[in-house]
């Protein structure tokens, strides 16, 4: 389960457990993970802090004691919570607090284990503990950070440059959204839960997302189906120059196994389009007919998606705003379309069917008009506030996509390499995203799974090729090999 600080915090409280006891229980825990993992260790180093973090290093280190030469570290002076100064009283090795002593002490230990800051950690280290980390970091020690790595805030993923580097980081009882978040801040290469004991509750605002979730919402044709079974997908995409775009849509709607797919574009690229690919619907249309052409389509369809490559694509404001008032189906917008709504989003507040918005960072940044590192540094708090304040359903894309309900609901991805790092992934995303929300009307499960299988297909697609040579026309066939595998 993964689970915020306030969430953990309300899980404390009621597990029935004292702090006392949840201490000890944290600490043994990890002391018993690290006797097993790092056994051929001889001497062993602990930095705590003065919260219960640092508790938890002082029951570690009492535990240790018995098997390894211990030592501890005081780095941001004296326990500061009872649970922590009770911790220690009972510890019986070393305790340095000089941080030339605690360098030195460094030099000669096989392994340091950071208990300075966990969950409670906000805002940025003070520059004396930016000294400290950072020598520490250049030293290369063999780190397991305990919970959270010292200077990394757990619900943001918000990091100081300097916070603790680690090998392997020990979360408790739950990952916090700081560990679904290592591409972006790599503070650790591996990381691992052990239990608490804590009794969990069924349903968490943040969804998870693996094969077995994906083929849970994945619809089975019954053997009397029919190509409308499932409803149609539409997609409104590419212009002169752009005619890929469109393609890429079509290929993803093709991945996800969409039965009946309209296909709407430009009279431009339609013969180029068309040539490529046999089973859509085509809709052509220009300046004249826009209105003619598209208007019907989006009373007989259950998704639309609209953007992709669609820059050159003539009428696209009056398509914009006659898909927002007209459609009765979710409406995806990609791309061009979320640049569209640049300076008005405010309009996504009127209307009434479920939006989608797949921005990835750079459109987001244009959007909200804030900095791009502004909203690197607080991805997650901007998206749930954006999609709570516009009722839409944001998927903030990038190494770890976010996906954010209107309702709060919270989904960080996890699958998906730097092969997607191409043009056309997201236009590829954007078909994915419109075929699944025709199979499924749970909107958010829909997009979620849209976006894992995505990112799953990337890595399949990357297992015997180069991550560089990615070739985004073979996802269609990386799904099959997946739902064959699944008995479809
Ligand atoms: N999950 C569980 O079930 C269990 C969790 N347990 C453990 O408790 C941990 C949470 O403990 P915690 O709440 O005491 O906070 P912790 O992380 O030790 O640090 C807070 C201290 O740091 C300070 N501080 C903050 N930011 C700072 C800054 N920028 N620069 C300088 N100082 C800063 C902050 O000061 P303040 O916020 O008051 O200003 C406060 O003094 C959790 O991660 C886990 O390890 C187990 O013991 C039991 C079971
Ligand atoms: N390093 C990466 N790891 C995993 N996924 C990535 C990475 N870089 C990009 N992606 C994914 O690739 C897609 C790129 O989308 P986008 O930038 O909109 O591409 P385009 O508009 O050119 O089609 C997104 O779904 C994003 O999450």
């Amino acid at each position: 389960m993964i689970i915020d600080s306030r969430g953990m915090r309300q899980l404390e409280a009621s597990s029935g457990f004292t702090n006392a006891q949840l201490m000890e229980t944290a600490g043994k825990a990890c002391a018993d993970w690290i006797s097993s993992h790092f056994s051929a260790c001889r001497n062993i180093l602990l930095l705590c802090g003065k919260g219960n973090n640092g508790g938890d290093g002082f029951v570690i280190g009492r535990i240790l004691g018995s098997a390894f030469h211990v030592t501890a570290a005081c780095v941001d002076g004296a326990p500061a919570t009872k649970e922590a100064q009770d911790a220690f009283t009972l510890l019986s090795c070393d305790v340095l607090q000089d941080p030339d002593a605690i360098l030195q002490a460094a030099q000669h230990t096989d392994l340091l284990v950071d208990c300075v800051y966990g969950v409670g950690f906000h805002g940025t280290l003070s520059a004396r503990m930016k000294k400290l980390f950072s020598s520490i970091n250049n030293m290369h020690l063999h780190v397991c950070s305990i919970d959270i790595n010292s200077g990394a805030e757990s619900d943001s993923g918000r990091y100081d440059p300097d916070a603790i580097r680690s090998d392997v980081t020990i979360a408790l009882d739950c990952y916090k959204p700081f560990h679904m978040l290592r591409k972006d801040h790599q503070l650790f290469k591996h990381a691992y839960m052990v239990s608490l004991g804590i009794p969990h509750p069924d349903h968490s605002a943040f969804l998870e997302m693996n094969e077995d979730s994906f083929f849970a919402g994945y619809p089975r044709k019954k053997e009397n189906a029919y190509k409308g079974t499932f409803g149609k997908t539409t997609v409104i995409g590419g212009s002169y120059g752009m005619a890929g775009a469109l393609g890429m849509n079509i290929i993803g709607a093709k991945t996800v196994g969409v039965s009946y797919l309209n296909a709407v574009c430009p009279h431009e690229i339609y013969p180029v389009v068309a040539s490529r690919f046999l089973t859509p619907v085509f809709h052509p249309f220009g300046d004249q007919d826009m209105y003619r052409v598209i208007e019907p389509l989006l009373y007989d369809t259950r998704a639309i998606a609209f953007g992709s490559g669609a820059v050159n694509m003539p009428k696209k404001e009056e398509i914009l705003d006659l898909v927002l008032q007209a459609a009765d189906c979710p409406v995806v917008l990609d791309a061009e379309a979320i640049r569209l709504l640049n300076h008005n989003y405010y309009i996504l507040r009127f209307v009434h069917e479920p939006v989608i918005l797949t921005p990835h960072i750079g459109e987001f940044s244009s959007l909200i008009n804030r900095p791009v590192d502004v909203i690197q540094h607080d991805r997650i708090h901007l998206a749930l506030q954006f999609a709570k304040d516009y009722k839409v359903f944001l998927v903030l894309k990038g190494p770890h996509t976010i996906v954010a309900s209107p309702t709060g609901d919270l989904y960080i991805n996890q699958s998906g390499c730097s092969g997607l790092a191409q043009a056309g992934s997201g236009d590829l995303l954007t078909g994915m995203i419109a075929g699944l929300l025709t199979m499924n009307n749970d909107v958010f499960q829909a997009v979620c799974m849209a976006v894992w299988l995505h990112g799953y297909l990337a890595e399949e697609g990357t297992k015997d090729h180069a991550a560089n040579m990615l070739d985004l026309s073979r996802f269609p066939a990386l799904a099959d090999s997946l739902y064959f595998r699944h008995g479809f």
